[in-house]
């Protein structure tokens, strides 16, 4: 509704292949100690996709040569007056090796044993519509970071 409210955009990146997903334990800063994709802030003058990559390469080493836009997750803090507005992908196609850096530590995980427990609580809502190849829109309203208040899910078109 008003129109001042804060809205800071963020890419969110998953490497996929076959089986498994690769994840990474943040190490510090906002959502420091939870298993998560890669990604961070979109930057002025680059766009999200751009963003995507870079964030990725500069998080795990990998250089993504194609992204899939899987979906947008809008998060609200109550008592924040800031919108997340973070857009979901998917790589099948990268090149480079995993390394560690100082903001992740990354992680294979097959896909039947994903760390729901050590994740933002949000992603066991979300989780099965990308695995299921679905364009997804979401929306959660969080009190602190360990209670979701409200939350809606869509399936905007299947891919
Ligand atoms: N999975 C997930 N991710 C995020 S933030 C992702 C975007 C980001 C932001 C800052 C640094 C790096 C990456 C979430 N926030 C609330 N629930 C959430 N779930």
């Amino acid at each position: 509704r008003d129109q001042m409210t804060a809205k800071k955009v963020f890419s969110l990146v998953f490497v996929r292949n076959a089986s498994e997903i690769l994840l990474g334990m943040k190490k510090r800063g906002f959502g420091q100690g939870k298993w998560n994709g890669f990604g961070g802030k979109i930057e002025p003058g680059e766009t999200i996709p751009e963003g995507a990559v870079r964030e990725l390469q500069e998080e795990c080493g990998l250089i993504a040569k194609e992204l899939k836009n899987v979906g947008l997750l809008e998060f609200k803090f109550e008592g924040d007056p800031t919108l997340l507005e973070v857009h979901v992908f998917e790589t099948h196609e990268y090149h480079g090796s995993v390394i560690e850096s100082e903001e992740m530590l990354p992680k294979w995980y097959n896909l039947k044993n994903i760390p729901f427990k050590n994740m933002w609580l949000d992603d066991e809502h979300w989780f099965p519509y990308m695995l299921r190849g679905e364009f997804f829109k979401g929306h959660f309203l969080y009190r602190g970071e360990d209670l979701i208040l409200k939350y809606n899910i869509q399936v905007l078109d299947k891919l």
